[in-house]
């Protein structure tokens, strides 16, 4: 039996992963925005979020949630997280019982300071739920380039069973029981990408950037697992693989908001010339009020909130790290 897949986000990834998932499986998108829709089924284009690339004609778009919804065998979150929660209450009486809830997103509940599989647990109980997550800019994707992801649910026969609906030749999807750890990886890389692009902007060497992304590899690790996470899961594609990525990108929103930053930029301008989220800027105060409910110093990510709350600038920001202390490598703190 093909399951039919209903995928909740018309931005540049959710956009990717529905053109991914419409080679294995029928998918239907929603999206609110009618001019996004319009241009998915008139012209095979995002007009808005991916210019200029032709999607697969298989994908269909819809202004319709309940349609989406109520039709799927497998529902996709791939909205931003200061949405997640609305947009999933308002599709929670449309979706049948037992469907699994895949998110797609890399952010927390800024109220709450949730992940997002637990909102969906708190909104949809009873759901299997999971998170698809790794090393994955849109874009690359999009034209072709391979690219390695991990599906991550608790059970393990429920995840296999839905590996095939996102895997394929390009897009090599591993499976993982480590939720909290996957999820977790996704949400914290973003904040060191911005501590990286920070460097960057301010024309910091390739040492400094590795430097950076060693020691927030370190803060990801002891933050992720204090939170039951397993270590080996942060050295892996949904960790390490993805802080790479996104750090060492020109395509990741999250590093260039850093390089504006680095710059000397007020933040407000930077977001505002953006299109798209850059989910680092909104979980630094959470992450940071997280670190002080486990005890854990986390320095870097204390940097970047910081800078993003205009609190100090870049170059401050820099000028501090060169002066803090330097223990054991191993056991910091
Ligand atoms: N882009 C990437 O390469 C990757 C992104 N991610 C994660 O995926 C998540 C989504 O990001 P991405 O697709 O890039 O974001 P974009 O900024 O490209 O697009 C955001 C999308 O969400 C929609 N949206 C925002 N608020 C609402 C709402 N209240 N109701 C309905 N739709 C809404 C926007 O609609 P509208 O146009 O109408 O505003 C738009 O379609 C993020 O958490 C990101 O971290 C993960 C891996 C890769
Ligand atoms: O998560 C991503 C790559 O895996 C996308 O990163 P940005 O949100 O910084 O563009």
């Amino acid at each position: 039996m093909r399951l039919k897949v209903g995928l909740l986000g018309g931005g540049s990834w959710g956009t990717t992963v529905a053109s991914v998932v419409s080679r294995n499986a029928p998918i239907t998108l929603w999206a609110r925005d009618a001019e996004t829709v319009d241009g998915i089924n008139a012209d095979n284009e995002n007009h808005k979020y991916l210019p200029g690339i032709k999607l697969p004609s298989a994908l269909r778009a819809t202004n319709d949630l309940a349609e989406v919804v109520a039709g799927a065998d497998v529902l996709v979150m791939g909205v931003p997280s200061h949405s997640f929660r609305a947009v999933l209450e308002e599709a929670a009486s449309h979706l049948r019982p037992w469907v699994p809830v895949i998110s797609l997103t890399k952010g927390l509940e800024l109220a709450s300071g949730k992940r997002m599989t637990e909102l969906i647990e708190e909104v949809l109980p009873g759901h299997p739920v999971g998170v698809l997550t790794g090393p994955n800019l849109a874009r690359e994707i999009m034209t072709g380039q391979a690219a390695a992801s991990v599906l991550s649910m608790e059970d393990e026969i429920v995840v296999r069973a839905l590996q095939p609906v996102f895997h394929s030749g390009l897009f090599r999807v591993y499976t993982n029981t480590d939720l909290l750890g996957c999820e977790l990886g996704g949400v914290l890389k973003n904040i060191i990408a911005i501590a990286v692009g920070m460097g960057d902007g301010l024309g910091a060497g390739d040492n400094t950037r590795s430097a950076l992304m060693t020691r927030g590899l370190s803060e990801i690790t002891r933050l992720g697992v204090a939170m039951g996470g397993r270590a080996e899961t942060f050295a892996g594609l949904t960790g390490m693989g993805d802080l790479i990525a996104t750090c060492t990108s020109p395509l990741s929103r999250n590093r260039h908001v850093g390089v504006e930053l680095g710059k000397g930029r007020p933040i407000d301008e930077i977001i505002a010339g953006m299109n798209m989220v850059a989910e680092g800027v909104k979980s630094a105060p959470t992450v940071i009020a997280l670190a002080e409910r486990y005890g854990l110093d986390m320095p870097i990510a204390r940097d970047v909130y910081d800078v993003t709350q205009g609190k100090r600038s870049a170059q401050e920001v820099f000028r501090g790290l060169l002066r803090s202390a330097v223990g054991d490598e191993a056991h910091p703190g």
